[in-house]
């Protein structure tokens, strides 16, 4: 599907548009959706059972469907306004890698449209090879399949700009400043993302190493002490093989053991709200939390924060001057 809303055409100009192909994740827009959803996921191999009716239930308790790609596309409209200031014809293309709109379609709907020359962005700031990748290795597909050419440029990450930084910055400033001010020199913060196979780091992967740089970015510009946060990953996957830790869950067991009873939660790796901030944080990590005794805190996740989305138009800006 294409988004046919952000065509941002001077008529004086007869200047070919530059397509814009934002991509996400993707999520299921309803119950339905689940098995096709994780077969996609899991690339066709069998979800047990169990595994889909544990997915499906926690998506039914975040109210029965991802809202990924209403904030995607609220992401993708925010940051047309602020490309408009370019003054060159531009037009925005969404496509998702496990579910619908598709990357592929997308793709194919930009060389019917006759798009000669775009920028593709993935709404993930870090560069894995078991994501950003992916995406890309998909438009190239998509290129090949339909016999067709558009110079894409790609942007691999952009996890140290200083609006996503400042973003996740006041996040951490407004989910300390929640706790009274007494209580605030003995709040901790976490700083998470999705985990990734120990597997793929092993082969050299940046991805861990770009989340540790935001990281320390952000808890630098929060004025937090080095004591004050720790690193943790989150929302590892149902596989066999082993999976980057710590887990959120042993994370806040042990922070409770040191003796941690104030935590706020902000995970950089995400920058809209879906199930591994929705469940995955906000009721399977809290539900630990307050085993252990603990508060937790989890300022909202990016979504359209000005901050933000200034940010991905710069990005894009910048890719879109040198075409
Ligand atoms: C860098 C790697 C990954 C990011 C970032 C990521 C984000 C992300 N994931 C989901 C939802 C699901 N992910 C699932 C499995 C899964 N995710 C990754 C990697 C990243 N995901 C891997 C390698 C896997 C395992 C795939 C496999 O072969 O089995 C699943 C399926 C269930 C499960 O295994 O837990 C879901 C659901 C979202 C919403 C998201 C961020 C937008
Ligand atoms: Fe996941
Ligand atoms: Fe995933």
């Amino acid at each position: 599907m294409t988004d046919q809303t952000h065509t941002n055409t001077d008529t004086t100009h007869t200047e070919k548009p530059i397509g814009i192909l934002f991509m996400a994740y993707g999520g299921p827009e309803s119950l339905d959706d689940m098995p096709g959803y994780l077969a996609d996921i899991r690339a066709g191999r069998v979800t047990s059972g169990a595994i889909l009716d544990e997915i499906t239930n926690n998506y039914r308790q975040i109210g029965g469907k991802s809202p990924l790609p209403e904030f995607t596309r609220a992401q993708v409209d925010a940051t047309m306004a602020g490309l408009q200031s370019l003054g060159r014809p531009l037009k925005a293309y969404v496509g998702m890698r496990h579910w619908s709109p598709w990357i592929e379609d997308a793709v194919r709907d930009m060389l019917d449209d006759g798009i000669e020359k775009a920028v593709a962005i993935v709404l993930a700031p870090h560069y894995s090879s078991m994501s950003v990748a992916k995406y890309q290795k998909k438009i190239k597909a998509a290129l090949q399949m339909n016999h067709g050419h558009i110079d894409f440029v790609f942007v691999n990450e952009y996890h140290t700009e200083p609006g996503y930084v400042t973003a996740l910055a006041d996040r951490v400033r407004e989910g300390v400043q929640s706790f009274p001010e007494g209580e605030r020199d003995d709040v901790h913060v976490i700083l998470s993302a999705h985990s990734l196979p120990v597997r793929i780091e092993k082969e050299g992967d940046p991805y861990s190493r770009q989340l540790l740089e935001s990281a320390r970015l952000v808890a630098g510009q929060a004025g937090l002490r080095d004591d004050q946060w720790s690193w943790s990953y989150q929302s590892a996957g149902r596989s066999p093989e082993p999976w980057l830790g710590p887990q959120l869950d042993e994370h806040l067991r042990d922070l409770a053991a040191q003796g941690v009873k104030k935590v706020v939660s902000v995970p950089v790796g995400f920058v809209s709200d879906h199930v591994e901030i929705l469940f995955d944080i906000d009721i399977a990590a809290q539900e630990v939390a307050g085993e252990l005794g603990m508060t937790l805190v989890r300022p909202p996740a990016l979504n359209t924060d000005p901050l933000f989305i200034g940010t991905l138009s710069s990005v894009i800006g910048r890719q879109v001057a040198e075409l």
